[in-house]
């Protein structure tokens, strides 16, 4: 049994499309009974709906002459006005509002925007509205696109401080090889120190996703990482949601570390934002990844790679270029290279505006 007091939901295009590419009118459905029946146990529930590409094609015939760009922005954008009228229909039937939230990566980039729409989401869970988030595919092409819609939910998961995180697609799990085939297994537990899944995960995707179990299985790591509890199940499976908080379903659950600050978890998914790096000797290496909590000090810097402005977001990379963490610059990158390499100065990353990753 799983207590949670706030959740977000992923619904993967595959969970709400049919074969034929139109959209599963009666999986939509039953999703939202069971969103419904949960929010009903005093659970908030942000959805994280994929399916506007799918909802299109089942309203206009898309010429040859438009690239895939052009074509996925066409589909989306008209298939986004369905996709929303039928979530507003289906939880009419519960006398329960949701809304629409459209974004972009762009949207977490500057702080101020991130926080402008944390407070609207809020403000939506406060008047008990279900928001439904998706991609802005009209407007986010090529560098703005997310990878998919995981990525854009374990950014929201972040943002809202969400106890955890269902990624409903049309597997029952990560399984230990190719799901078709008869000998592979579910793996149901995933700890940060547990199995490498690479091995496990192909880049294989189902008909209409867009990231696959790759994307899934990394952001879900990064997620558990900052103190949220992934399950990654099968939104094809009739009562899922409802079988899976009470315990029931098999699925793969990602084990949350320790709850990591608002801030941290700004920070962890800012690296598109990143304007300075810097390279970081050994020693600093293995105090930051240790369990002590350590500030950047310049002692410990070997190199200003990039240049950064103070509060700017750098990337700080180990002696071999391995991304080890993000922060917050305390100064610019000039007055880091007066420091570089001296002891008893003031840190350039404080611990509190430092993400670590091992
Ligand atoms: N080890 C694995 N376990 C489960 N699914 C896998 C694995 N490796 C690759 N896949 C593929 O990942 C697909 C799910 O990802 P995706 O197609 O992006 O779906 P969604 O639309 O839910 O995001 C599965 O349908 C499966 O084909
Ligand atoms: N914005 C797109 C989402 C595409 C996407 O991320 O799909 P998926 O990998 O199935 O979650 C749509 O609504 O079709």
């Amino acid at each position: 049994m799983y207590q949670y007091r706030r959740v977000i939901v992923k619904i993967g295009s595959n969970v709400i499309t049919q074969p034929n590419g139109l959209p599963d009118q009666e999986r939509l459905s039953h999703l939202v009974d069971q969103v419904a029946a949960i929010s009903k146990q005093g659970i908030e529930v942000i959805l994280v709906s994929s399916g506007a590409v799918a909802s299109g094609r089942s309203l206009i015939k898309v010429g040859d002459k438009h690239d895939a760009v052009a074509a996925r922005q066409l589909l989306a954008s008209i298939g986004q006005v369905k996709l929303i009228n039928t979530y507003a229909q289906l939880f009419e039937k519960y006398d329960t509002l949701c809304s629409q939230v459209l974004v972009t990566k762009e949207d977490f980039r500057d702080r101020v925007h991130y926080l402008n729409m944390r407070n609207c989401l809020e403000i939506l869970l406060q008047n008990q509205v279900v928001p439904v988030i998706n991609e802005n595919d009209v407007v986010s092409v090529t560098e703005l696109m997310f990878t998919d819609n995981d990525e854009l939910a374990g950014l929201i998961a972040s943002m809202l401080n969400a106890e955890a995180l269902i990624v409903l697609t049309n597997v029952d799990g990560i399984y230990t090889g190719d799901p078709k085939l008869p000998g592979s297994e579910v793996i149901q537990e995933v700890t940060s120190e547990g199995i490498d899944l690479s091995s496990f995960v192909s880049s294989a995707r189902s008909q209409f996703g867009r990231g696959g179990m790759i994307t899934k299985s990394s952001i879900a790591h990064k997620v558990a990482q900052l103190g949220i509890t992934v399950h990654i199940a099968n939104g094809t499976t009739d009562d899922i949601l409802t079988e899976l908080l009470a315990g029931k379903a098999v699925h793969t659950r990602f084990v949350p570390e320790k709850k990591k600050s608002g801030k941290k978890k700004w920070l962890a998914h800012a690296e598109n934002a990143a304007t300075g790096v810097v390279q970081v000797n050994e020693g600093a290496r293995s105090v930051l990844l240790s369990n002590k909590a350590s500030s950047l000090l310049p002692v410990g810097i070997i190199e200003i790679i990039a240049d950064f402005k103070k509060g700017d977001i750098i990337r700080i990379l180990d002696e071999h270029n391995k991304l080890i963490g993000l922060g917050q610059a305390e100064y610019g990158a000039d007055k880091a290279r007066e420091l570089q390499g001296l002891k008893k100065q003031r840190p350039l990353v404080h611990y509190d505006y430092l993400y670590l990753q091992a």
